[in-house]
């Protein structure tokens, strides 16, 4: 229903055409928002600094390899329910991918021995995990099923804006047990479910380890509403490679973006939000450039949204509030190897987890990343080659400061300590290097434009679970905010999940 707006923006003040919404960077968070409007029939333009759209789940490529920029573990692409998003914001504009199933989620290799499979299969999870602590037989399956109960609440429903009542009052009537059933786990968080039924220490390490491999926090900061969805949806939809890797899937949503009538603005860095009275109406680029659109929605950080595109003065106080909240996660050093095939045995899995003493979970450069994309999809490497991207925890004041002498020096005394702990699980690593790239805190500042390359915000102290993190509305008329510093956090199919959200507010907004 192309048209049905026809674009007078606030005020016609420049020759540049008018738009209903303007996106502000295209990660998924943003492609999902601005496919999801277009696809309602809403005038679209996506403003992206970089040169190719993705953010967190683009690529880049070197000497016949194709890297990953930073997402690697894909949720999102099931073929039933309702979490499905990432499967489901492609096909809201008509665009699809293959996908390559991956049996195993993770393969753990931590302190005192405890090595173990995530396979796809639960009951061969929980069979495996129980074995290592057969003492903890219920707790472990008590603990795994709470968070199905979740799960399958989530799975039952239409996911739309929790700030659109009439959406609330109709999911609520469609299916009352499952709303009530979220209702009451949104205030938890997994550790204080985990603690009720598990006691063994070694046991309640693991499944911090479970939770912060994905949400940088240990379990009892981890909301229970997410890991409901990560442990159970890695065994009901799966972990899928979508083929020709992870930047697919924003090019996909861009061509459907395209198709659909939306716009999309390359090498276009938005400097400042325009406002008027108080109310967002338009953006400037850092060519001078200014669009005006009824609605503007910003992808960047909270901390970039509103401390760098917006005057100190204009900063709300709900902002500063949830500041006080939460804090900005660790960003990554990353490592994208080129290595000869022979390396890995056959049997080797895509993911695996690293940790040699549980004292350095959290610690800077302590849990090691690996993933590697060309067990599923070798089309990624040159023949006989595989891609192993590795990334650890870092912050950015480890790299601030440094002559550019010291800060080469240091990426490669880094890059030597992380593959020398690798060559535990993949002993002749060193010498199968065939290409070798690092990245720091810093590259993913400047390559993602995100505050000190951070990977989301995380909770400060214990929160009550969900609750505390904003939805798609701010305190600025007309702004919205969609991505990983929106409800529910982190992650390709949760930033989905605040796109579709962002979407559906805006187009009830704007009568639709
Ligand atoms: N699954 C995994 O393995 C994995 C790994 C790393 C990251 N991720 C996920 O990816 C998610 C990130 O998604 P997202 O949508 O929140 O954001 P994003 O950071 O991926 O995208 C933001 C986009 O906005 C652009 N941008 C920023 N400031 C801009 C400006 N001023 N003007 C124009 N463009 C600008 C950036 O270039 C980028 O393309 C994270 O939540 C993270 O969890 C997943
Ligand atoms: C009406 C009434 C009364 C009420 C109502 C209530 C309701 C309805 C509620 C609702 C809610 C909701 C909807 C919610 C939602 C949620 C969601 C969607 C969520 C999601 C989530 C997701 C996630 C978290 C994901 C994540 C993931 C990630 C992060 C990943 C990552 C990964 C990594 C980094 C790893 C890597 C590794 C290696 C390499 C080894």
């Amino acid at each position: 229903m192309r048209g049905t707006l026809t674009a007078i923006a606030s005020k016609n003040k420049t020759n540049s055409p008018n738009y209903d919404v303007i996106v502000i960077g295209s990660g998924m968070g943003g492609l999902v928002t601005a496919t999801q409007l277009a696809a309602k029939g809403a005038k679209v333009l996506v403003l992206e600094k970089y040169l190719i759209p993705g953010g967190s789940a683009g690529y880049f490529e070197r000497e016949g390899y194709r890297f990953d920029v930073g997402a690697s573990m894909i949720f999102g692409f099931g073929t039933q329910g309702t979490t499905n998003l990432l499967t489901r914001a492609l096909e809201a504009v008509n665009v699809s991918l293959e996908t390559i199933p991956d049996p195993v989620q993770i393969h753990y290799h931590l302190p005192q021995g405890l090595d173990l499979k995530v396979h796809r299969d639960y009951e061969k999870f929980l069979e495996e995990l129980i074995a290592k602590f057969p003492q903890e037989k219920a707790g472990i399956r008590r603990f795994y099923d709470e968070c199905w109960q979740v799960f399958n609440c989530l799975n039952a429903m239409e996911l739309l804006s929790l700030e659109e009542p009439r959406y609330l009052m109709r999911v609520f009537f469609q299916h009352p047990f499952a709303c009530l059933g979220l209702v009451k786990y949104l205030p938890q968080n997994a550790g204080d479910i985990a603690r009720r039924y598990i006691r063994d220490p070694e046991l309640l390490k693991f499944i911090d380890m479970e939770c912060y491999c994905w949400s940088v926090v240990p379990a009892d900061r981890t909301p229970m509403i997410n890991a409901g969805m990560v442990f159970s949806d890695r065994h009901y939809g799966g972990i899928n490679y979508p083929k020709g890797g992870v930047g697919q899937i924003p090019q996909k949503l861009v061509e459907g973006l395209e198709k659909a009538g939306g716009e999309i603005h390359y090498k276009a860095r938005v400097t400042k939000i325009l406002l008027e009275k108080g109310k967002a109406v338009g953006v400037q680029l850092a060519n001078g450039q200014q669009f005006y659109a009824k609605r503007i929605v910003s992808n960047a950080t909270r901390w970039d949204t509103f401390e760098k595109l917006l005057p100190p003065e204009m900063m709300p106080k709900s902002e500063q509030k949830w500041q006080q909240r939460y804090q900005k996660s660790p960003s990554f050093l990353s490592l994208h190897l080129g290595v000869k095939a022979d390396l890995l045995p056959p049997g080797t899995e895509c993911h695996h987890i690293l940790l040699e003493d549980w004292d350095n979970m959290e610690a800077e450069q302590g849990t090691i990343f690996v993933s590697i994309p060309t067990l599923l999809d070798p089309s990624l490497a040159p023949p006989d080659h595989h891609i192993i991207h590795t990334f650890t925890p870092s912050w950015i004041e480890q790299w601030q400061g440094l002559s550019p002498q010291n800060y080469q020096k240091q990426k490669d005394e880094a890059a030597s300590r992380l593959i020398e702990r690798l060559e535990r699980i993949f002993p002749g690593l060193n010498q199968a290097l065939d290409y070798e790239e690092v990245g720091t805190p810093r590259t993913h500042r400047r390559f993602l434009g995100r505050d000190g390359g951070t990977y989301g915000p995380i909770p400060g102290r214990k929160l009550a679970g969900l609750l505390g993190m904003p939805f798609n509305r701010t305190a600025i008329a007309g702004l919205y905010c969609v991505g990983d510093s929106t409800f529910p956090g982190q992650g390709l199919n949760a930033v989905a999940f605040s796109g579709f959200a962002c979407g559906h507010r805006i187009a009830v907004d704007l009568g639709l």
